[in-house]
């Protein structure tokens, strides 16, 4: 078939085309609602033509049938013809209702059944002509017949226009009206075979101008649909379009922002960046900017400052330029590949400045990276710390020095022990540790001054060191105590050397610019690793043998022995128990009389002090008064047996025994320290006793150490009445200049002259010569240690007038003293 020509290249058009080839009879199949094209737009444009059209054809065809069956039944009279009007205009009707019914429902309605809502009563209409000619011809005359053909020729023409929309119904419909009538006119007489070939002849031209129609309908339904699709397209595009452009408006809103934002950002890094220039430009802490290669790129003011480098002369030249000598090239070794590895160096290195001067800088050093991580700059950022270090360095002297010698002190002390024992490990060899104490220091210091006492350890301190090897240590650990380490000992037998030397070195007075001091020292040697492998066993055990020296008379030296430890763990013992002693009054004072040399009569007595342990019995004096003066107990105990002994005068004052005087020892300590004055006159007033009651024996040794600071103690006490008596004379290094001036009341010699004077004619002499003394000195005397009647005769003999001792009577309690007297 090619009634409708193709006008679209496409697989759509040719469908179309196709569709409108098959007309509503394609729609009218009941495999067209299956199809894919079902919904077609072409055809459903068709059928909608169709209706529009065939609404029109309407009237027009209700006039003909009632103008052709009324012209007809005027001239036969018949009811055939009421009857075919009848049935036309029912099929009219129909056709009407059809039309209204697809206006109103059209949208509900299947492509299918829309078409045949209009075939199937177009066809019925058509049958409705063809019977026309069939009812009507016969009976009709040949004028009649030629207006009845010429009015179907009329109706099958407007058939050909106004029913184009369909194919098949509407040839059906032309041939329904054409043939029949064409054939019903062929017997008439005359014109009937020239009417039928021209019937046959319109029949034909009827159908290819209904062809034509068709064709040219489908064309411009295809145009009009695809112009509506064009124009949908259009809207589609539009809409497109439009979102487009709203899209692209909103992508234009962000990217405003976005560029807002990043100009802000830009300006705030253009912000950052000026300041951390003006930072970088203003620090105190020089920068310089470097390439991968060392070359300097950039510096900033402080470098300037710090260098002396201007940035002019050290721009596009090697940062090594800043190198000092200080530092090998395994530190710059190590500072590349750290830097290297972490991307930072930090620490202190000295360089040197354009004047060659050395300083020490701490540096930082950061590697700037691209974004693939290759080294770009190196940035270094430092502050001179040559002051500081400086400072620290004098610190850390201060730290590790005297301040007063210049020594090391007693943290040097410990750091160098710690070294020299880890060295001494390591090589096997042994090293000694001597500690010095100077003997009687206190002396100097309280009688000359502490101004005096200080030169005085300068002096000291000079003296040993140019005795010492440069390897040797020596310390000042405070007050008079000096610590020496003797580095590399072959034997222990080289620190008696050096330790005779020492004590050698002593033997010359020390010149100091007011006064000509002789000192004495004395050593305690510890070596290790023999008596000790850490420092604080070293120095604990170098202190027992300085201990040990004093004890054996000072200006002496003792190596370490582990008796020692023994002695010093029972020496600790004893104080101890000592402590407990004195907090449980197990103390208490014994009396011993002392009597007139000429009858024997008792004069006063000596009050001596008494430790009962229980069962391990009474602790001699000579034991634990030392250990007392040591541990600082001596004062406790001294005001105690000045408590007592006031105490016991005074009771025996009430008692009615009569004013005895009564002596007290007193401790060089005590004398040094308390306040024995005071002490005795608050006393004396508490007991309501006379001072005069009262005599102190201080030692011969402890008066002549000291005697410008005890000189005055002494004149303390005699101004108020107590009686001042110089014990054990003769043991000690009195000088007679001293003597003489000193405020001493009696002269108490000691016991071992007593003892030698009947075997020792010497020993006899010097017991005379000291009663003499005193009586030139115009002193009292008295021979203690009197343990038989023949000394005793023979001291009355040379003038001693006091005697004391077993001969008369042995310490012993006041009870005992009291029931004697009773007796
Ligand atoms: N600071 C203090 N020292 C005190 C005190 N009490 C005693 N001492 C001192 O202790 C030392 C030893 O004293 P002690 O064991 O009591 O001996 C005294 C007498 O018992 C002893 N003596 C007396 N007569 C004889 C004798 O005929 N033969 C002999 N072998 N010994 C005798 O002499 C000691 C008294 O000596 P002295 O004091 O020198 O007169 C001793 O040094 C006491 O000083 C105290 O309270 N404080």
């Amino acid at each position: 078939m090619d009634e409708s020509p193709p006008i679209r290249g496409t697989a759509d058009a040719d469908a179309s085309a196709s569709a409108a080839r098959g007309g509503l009879d394609s729609v009218m199949s009941s495999r067209v609602d299956a199809r894919p094209d079902a919904n077609d737009p072409l055809r459903s444009a068709l059928i909608e033509e169709a209706f529009r059209q065939g609404r029109a054809g309407i009237p027009m065809m209700a006039i003909a049938m009632l103008g052709m069956a009324g012209i007809h039944w005027l001239m036969t009279d018949t009811l055939i013809e009421p009857l075919w009007l009848l049935a036309g205009l029912s099929v009219v009707s129909l056709r009407m209702a059809m039309v209204v019914l697809h206006a109103l429902r059209r949208e509900r309605l299947s492509i299918r059944v829309r078409a045949r809502m209009f075939e199937w009563p177009l066809m019925l209409n058509s049958l409705v002509w063809a019977l026309l000619p069939v009812l009507v011809f016969p009976a009709a005359e040949p004028t009649e017949r030629l207006a009845l053909i010429t009015i179907i020729a009329g109706l099958a023409g407007g058939g050909a226009a106004l029913l184009a929309p369909v194919l098949w119904p509407s040839r059906i419909y032309i041939l329904s009206l054409m043939i029949p009538a064409s054939i019903m006119i062929l017997d008439t007489p005359g014109s009937g075979p020239v009417v039928f070939i021209l019937g046959l002849c319109f029949a034909l031209a009827a159908l290819f101008s209904h062809s034509q129609a068709r064709n040219a309908l489908v064309i411009s339904q295809q145009r009009l649909i695809e112009n509506q699709s064009l124009l949908g397209e259009m809207d589609e595009q539009r809409v497109l379009v439009e979102r487009l452009n709203q899209e692209l408006l909103s992508a234009q809103e962000r990217l405003l922002k976005h560029s807002l934002k990043l100009e802000t950002e830009a300006e705030e890094r253009s912000a950052r960046m000026r300041l951390a220039i003006s930072v970088i430009e203003n620090t105190a802490e020089g920068v310089m900017v470097m390439a991968p290669n060392g070359i300097v790129l950039e510096v900033n003011p402080a470098f300037t400052r710090i260098t002396g480098y201007a940035s002019e002369d050290i721009i596009g030249r090697s940062a090594s330029l800043l190198r000092s000598d200080r530092h090998d090239d395994d530190f710059f070794d190590l500072l590349w590949s750290r830097l290297r590895s972490t991307g930072r160096w930090d620490g202190e290195m000295w360089s040197r400045r354009s004047n060659g001067e050395a300083f020490l800088e701490r540096r930082t050093i950061d590697v700037v990276r691209d974004a693939e991580g290759i080294p770009t700059h190196y940035v270094s950022v430092f502050n001179d710390v040559t002051e500081d270090y400086h400072k620290d360095q004098k610190l850390l002297h201060q730290a590790l020095h005297d301040p007063l010698t210049g020594l090391g002190n007693r943290k040097l002390l410990l750091e160098r022990l710690e070294h020299g024992i880890a060295q001494a490990r390591r090589l096997f060899r042994k090293f000694g540790v001597l500690i010095l104490d100077l003997d009687q220091f206190k002396a100097v210091n309280d009688s000359l001054g502490h101004h005096v006492g200080d030169q005085l350890l300068c002096e000291v301190a000079a003296r040993l060191e140019g005795r010492l090897r440069a390897s040797d240590t020596l310390v000042r650990l405070g007050g008079d105590e000096f610590v020496i380490l003797m580095a590399g000992l072959d034997r222990p037998g080289d620190a008696a050397v050096l330790a005779h030397e020492l004590l050698d070195s002593f033997a010359q007075p020390f010149e100091l610019p007011s006064h000509r001091i002789h000192m004495r020292t004395s050593l305690g040697i510890a070596i290790y690793p023999d008596d000790g492998t850490n420092p604080d066993v070293l120095m604990k055990n170098a202190d027992m043998a300085l201990y040990a020296a004093k004890s054996a008379g000072r200006n002496a030296f003792h190596f370490f022995r582990p008796v020692f430890a023994e002695q010093a763990r029972r020496r600790l013992e004893l104080e101890l128990a000592l402590r407990e002693a004195v907090d449980r009054r197990e103390l208490s004072l014994h009396y011993q009389p002392k009597v007139a040399a000429s009858d024997h009569s008792v004069v006063g007595f000596e009050a001596l002090l008494r430790w009962n342990r229980g069962e391990e019995g009474f602790v001699p004096p000579d034991r634990f008064i030392p250990v007392a003066e040591d541990c600082g107990l001596i004062g406790q105990i001294g005001a105690w047996v000045l408590a007592e002994a006031c105490g016991q005068v005074a009771r025996w004052h009430r008692e009615g025994h009569g004013w005895q005087r009564v002596a007290i020892n007193v401790s060089a300590r005590q004398l040094a320290h308390d306040d024995l004055v005071g002490m005795i006159r608050e006393e004396c007033g508490r007991q309501e006793i006379s001072p005069r009651l009262l005599e102190v024996e201080v030692t011969e040794s402890c008066v002549m150490a000291n005697p410008e600071q005890t000189g005055p103690i002494l004149k303390g006490l005699r101004d108020m009445g107590v009686s001042v008596a110089i014990d054990d004379f003769g043991t000690g290094h009195s000088s007679l200049a001293y003597l003489r001036r000193l405020p001493v009341d009696v002269i108490k010699i000691d016991r071992s002259f007593i003892r030698e004077a009947g075997e020792d004619a010497s020993a006899e002499a010097i017991v005379k010569t000291i009663v003499d003394l005193s009586r030139t000195l115009d002193m009292g005397v008295v021979a203690e240690g009197v343990e038989t009647f023949e000394q005793a005769e023979m001291l009355a003999g040379i003038g001693c007038g006091i005697l004391q001792g077993y001969c008369f009577a042995r310490p012993m309690p006041a009870s005992e003293i009291e029931r004697r007297w009773d007796e």
